[in-house]
């Protein structure tokens, strides 16, 4: 069972009391599952449409126009991912998709290109960007808020955020284009951020359950699904479960639009304190998440 959610509206305009009411809501949520739908998020459903038909024009031009935008290190991992490009965290073949990112980049790297030459196809999804980027803040707070911290607590290390926007293509035939030895699309894996919200317009994301099980996740008219991740679980000290998911092989081509919610270039993420103790040591060791995130990417796109 997928968990539901009712939000109080855009999380822009959340109160105190609004925080407070999400946190009492999610919080077991976030404890067992990790994953849960939201409705009423404020997310206009036209827009969310916009963001689909700008993929389909950018996906559908010629491979050499694309690969202008190939993503690399000096990108800061900006722009496209042609079929094939990015390599399998579990095993030896590559994930069965195109991808692009766009988002935040780091004046702490070099980025020789402007930010907007990897933006320039994509205006409707930095719109759907910014209303993520102010969702994500709302449930964050609703995550310290359950954590017994203060509400901004983790604004200190989201100054200059480096948040994400997945946009990724699976085609019918990627999987065999691959040559690809697994029967699912993209690997198993926990993302790189606090949280993860999502949109498909084909199902196709499993979630892995509490028991180990794979769960399909439907698509659900107007809603969003929110999965938490590697930072916040290391934070919480494990008190917040970070949802390992995949993609199935798909039979129609599909899309998704995956917003990644990350903390500052360079902050580094230790069990809190005030979450540890002496019946409860430290799960996890020190990660700087930023030469993290340069070093997973470097190796899984290979320059
Ligand atoms: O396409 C999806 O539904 C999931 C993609 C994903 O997990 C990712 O890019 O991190
Ligand atoms: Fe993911």
């Amino acid at each position: 069972m997928i968990p539901h959610v009712q939000l109080p509206g855009p999380a822009g305009e959340w109160t105190s009391k609004d925080r407070q009411s999400v946190a009492e809501r999610i919080g077991g949520i976030c404890r067992k599952e990790g994953y849960f739908f939201v409705h009423n998020h404020g997310v206009p459903a036209e827009l969310l449409k916009e963001v689909y038909a700008e993929m389909q024009r950018f996906y559908r031009l010629p491979p050499e126009e694309k690969s202008k935008y190939d993503a690399t290190e000096k990108s800061q991992f900006l722009g496209y991912r042609g079929l094939g490009r990015e390599k399998s965290r579990t095993h030896a073949g590559t994930e069965a998709c195109e991808q692009y990112r766009i988002g935040n980049t780091t004046p702490d790297l070099a980025l020789p290109e402007s930010v907007d030459f990897y933006h320039e196809h994509f205006p409707k999804s930095l719109e759907l960007f910014g209303h993520l980027t102010r969702l994500g803040d709302g449930l964050l707070a609703a995550c310290a808020l359950d954590l017994g911290l203060e509400e901004d607590f983790f604004s200190a290390h989201l100054g200059a955020p480096l948040h994400r926007l997945g946009l990724n293509y699976y085609g019918a035939s990627h999987l065999s284009r691959v040559g690809s030895k697994v029967d699912y699309a993209m690997s198993p894996h926990v993302d790189l951020s606090l949280l993860t919200i999502l949109d498909q317009d084909e199902p196709g994301l499993d979630v892995r359950d509490t028991d180990g099980t794979w769960l399909e996740v439907p698509s659900v008219d107007s809603a969003l699904f929110v999965f938490l991740a590697d930072y916040v679980q290391r934070w919480s000290n494990g008190r917040h479960r970070a949802a390992p998911h995949r993609v199935s092989a798909v039979r129609r081509d599909r899309m998704s639009v995956q917003y990644k919610h990350r903390p500052d270039y360079g902050v580094v993420i230790a069990p809190l304190e005030a979450l540890t103790g002496p019946d409860e040591p430290a799960k996890y060791a020190p990660l700087d998440t930023g030469s993290d995130y340069v070093a997973v990417l470097r190796s899984i796109l290979g320059r």
